[in-house]
């Protein structure tokens, strides 16, 4: 699927405007500074989370890395196994709240590396058992604003968390960006409904009712107002993870990343 310029809720002046006015409001309320001595850094998530890293990412704007530099992510070798549900774009089961044993027992992981070069990452050497996909949510992060599907590393990290029910873990790796709180608010709605249901399959119908119902808004919005916004990028089961184009290079370069 190629890429829309269009997408309403990501427009570069939309993202700065979000990021300032986040990092402003949460500033008020005692966000810190990167690098600075995290109070929930010292707070145990009594799970294992963990990352495989491919240093495709500016460690100065990659939300896995950061992670890691405050003690709440562990690295783990490439070639390592994990037990535990590990969030991949790769997968084919959709996450659902019928995995919260197998994070209790084994822990969550992610993939650290650039949706980019997603196609240079060697997904066979970090199989797991339970590899899944999220389903639709959309970033808040600075990079990839508004986009479905399209997630960094803690916003996958926490959704996983928060759908299967630990909803302290996701507050906590959240809590430690400023735009944290952009991410629950856009997607509060979805992710509650997502809680309803026991198994990836109804995960997956409870996906497509979300999609149908924005589709039918959108239709309705374009007969009143003639305005083409494009919700739907980036799908993962619609085989299109790769498309970056040039221009998005460097439009990344010049943001924070999340
Ligand atoms: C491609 S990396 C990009 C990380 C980014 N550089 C950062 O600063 O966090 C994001 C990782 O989050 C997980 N992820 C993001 N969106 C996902 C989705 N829709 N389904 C499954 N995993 C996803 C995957 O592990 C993916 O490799």
């Amino acid at each position: 699927m190629g890429k829309n310029k269009n997408l309403s809720l990501r427009s570069k002046g939309k993202r700065r405007y979000d990021r300032q006015h986040t990092h402003g409001r949460l500033r008020e309320h005692g966000e810190q500074e990167e690098g600075e001595v995290s109070s929930t850094a010292r707070r145990r998530i009594d799970v294992p989370v963990a990352m495989w890293d491919f240093d495709h990412c500016d460690p100065r704007r990659c939300s896995g890395k950061k992670l890691a530099r405050l003690g709440l992510i562990r690295e783990l070798k490439i070639g390592t196994r994990f037990r535990g549900v590990v969030v991949s774009p790769k997968a084919v089961t959709v996450v659902s709240p019928g995995d919260r044993d197998i994070i209790a027992k084994d822990g969550l992981a992610v993939v650290e590396c650039s949706w980019a070069r997603i196609d240079d990452v060697p997904f066979s050497k970090i199989a797991s058992p339970n590899e899944r996909l999220l389903p639709y949510l959309l970033a808040a992060n600075p990079t990839n604003y508004g986009r479905p599907w399209r997630l960094n590393c803690v916003e996958a990290l926490s959704a996983a968390f928060y759908l299967t029910g630990f909803d302290a873990h996701a507050n906590t790796l959240m809590g430690e960006f400023g735009w944290g709180e952009a991410f629950w608010n856009i997607n509060r709605s979805y992710l509650e409904r997502y809680r309803t249901c026991r198994s990836s399959e109804e995960v997956v119908a409870m996906q497509d009712n979300i999609i149908s119902e924005l589709e039918q808004a959108r239709r309705e919005k374009e007969m009143n107002t003639g305005s083409t916004d494009d919700f739907l990028t980036s799908n993962p089961n619609h085989a299109a993870w790769t498309v970056e184009t040039e221009e998005d290079e460097e439009e990344e370069e010049e943001e924070e990343q999340g």
